[in-house]
């Protein structure tokens, strides 16, 4: 199994590869690409990790080694927000970034499964896909958002209002991930009453907490050290997957677009081709189902620009 990251000298990128270098299987290949000249440290450092795991560095110049015969692709690559911006005010650098990192996989490893982290992953993703097509080899079971950061956000959140174990609840995020399109599921979180207002004021926690850790970060970057983790155990599941385990997580994928979007986070059981299958998110409250109609309309736009930047108009 070879697992490429770039970005990897990233504050995401260092946090994930750390955890991969701990965790992936006996045997596995991290390849760690960064445009930043000290990725081939990065690489090093982690290489005095007692573990199985062979970590490689790769400078600006090497893209195409670092992604040659690689299974899966994270991409934690790109600028992060600053307090006042939305993620959208990425696009403009993070649209260019993405697109380019995706030729690359397209020329060199186009049957990687990619694991999109980049902002705004609305948008990102779309690019992604179009990028894929236009070099005639997108497979929309090998394409996901990285969107495990707002799961164990509510799971935490959920833990710490009902005095539970976060470790033990479960909590469904559908939808996008950015503000209202980030839309948890808090009817379906078994073995827990909620009231309106808990309801209310934890969708709004959840859809906002990029934006408390953007706003206590004060200046110097977003959630690196949580979506570190996020992002590892996203990537740790489709290995696992691959290996023959039944695992679920909710990602956002490409959909038949019939009723939502395009591309819309749903549970999605992983095989050992990437998707295996789309789940059905369930039945939704009134409260969610009114959510989730306001926000598609946002959701879709963010998908559009995505394609008409590589397309065009
Ligand atoms: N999907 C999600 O839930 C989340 C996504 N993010 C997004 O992840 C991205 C990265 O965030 P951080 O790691 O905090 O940023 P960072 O600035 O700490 O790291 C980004 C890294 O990307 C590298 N980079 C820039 N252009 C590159 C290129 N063309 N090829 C390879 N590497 C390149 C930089 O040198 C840097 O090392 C941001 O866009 C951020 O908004 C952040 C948190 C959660
Ligand atoms: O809020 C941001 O800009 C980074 C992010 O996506 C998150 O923390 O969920």
């Amino acid at each position: 199994m070879k697992v490429a990251v770039l970005g990897a000298a990233g504050g995401i990128g260092q946090a994930l590869s750390l955890l991969l270098k701990t965790q992936l299987p006996a045997g596995s290949e991290l390849s760690l690409y960064d445009v930043a000249p000290v990725v081939p440290g990065v690489a090093v450092d982690l290489s005095h990790i007692p573990t199985d795991v062979k970590v490689t560095g790769f400078g600006k110049d090497n893209l195409a080694d670092a992604l040659i015969g690689s299974d899966i692709v994270l991409i934690p690559a790109g600028v992060p927000r600053k307090p006042g911006m939305d993620r959208s005010d990425l696009f403009n650098i993070n649209a260019g970034i993405v697109r380019n990192l995706i030729d690359a996989i397209a020329d060199n490893c186009p049957k990687a499964c990619i694991c999109v982290i980049t902002n705004p992953v609305n948008t990102t993703v779309a690019i992604a896909a179009e990028a894929l097509k236009a070099k005639g080899v997108y497979n929309k079971n090998k394409l996901f958002g990285v969107t495990t950061l707002d799961v164990i956000r509510a799971e935490t959140f959920v833990g710490n209002l009902k005095g539970l174990n976060p470790a033990n609840v479960h909590v469904p995020v559908i939808g996008g991930h950015s503000g209202t399109t980030i839309l948890p599921l808090l009817s379906q979180v078994e073995g827990v009453e909620f009231t309106a207002e808990e309801v209310a004021s934890l969708t709004t926690r959840i859809q906002n907490a990029g934006t408390e850790v953007v706003e206590a970060k004060a200046g110097g970057g977003s959630a690196t050290l949580s979506m570190g983790q996020a992002a590892a155990r996203f990537c740790l599941s489709l290995v696992a997957a691959m290996r023959g385990d039944n695992v679920v997580e909710y990602t956002y994928v490409q959909t038949d677009g019939s009723d939502d979007a395009a591309f819309f986070s749903h549970p999605v059981r992983l095989g050992n081709n990437g998707v295996e299958e789309i789940l059905s998110y369930g039945e939704l409250s009134e409260f969610e189902q009114n959510a989730k109609e306001s926000m598609l309309a946002g959701l879709r736009a963010d998908i559009q620009l995505g394609v008409e930047f590589v397309n065009g108009k």
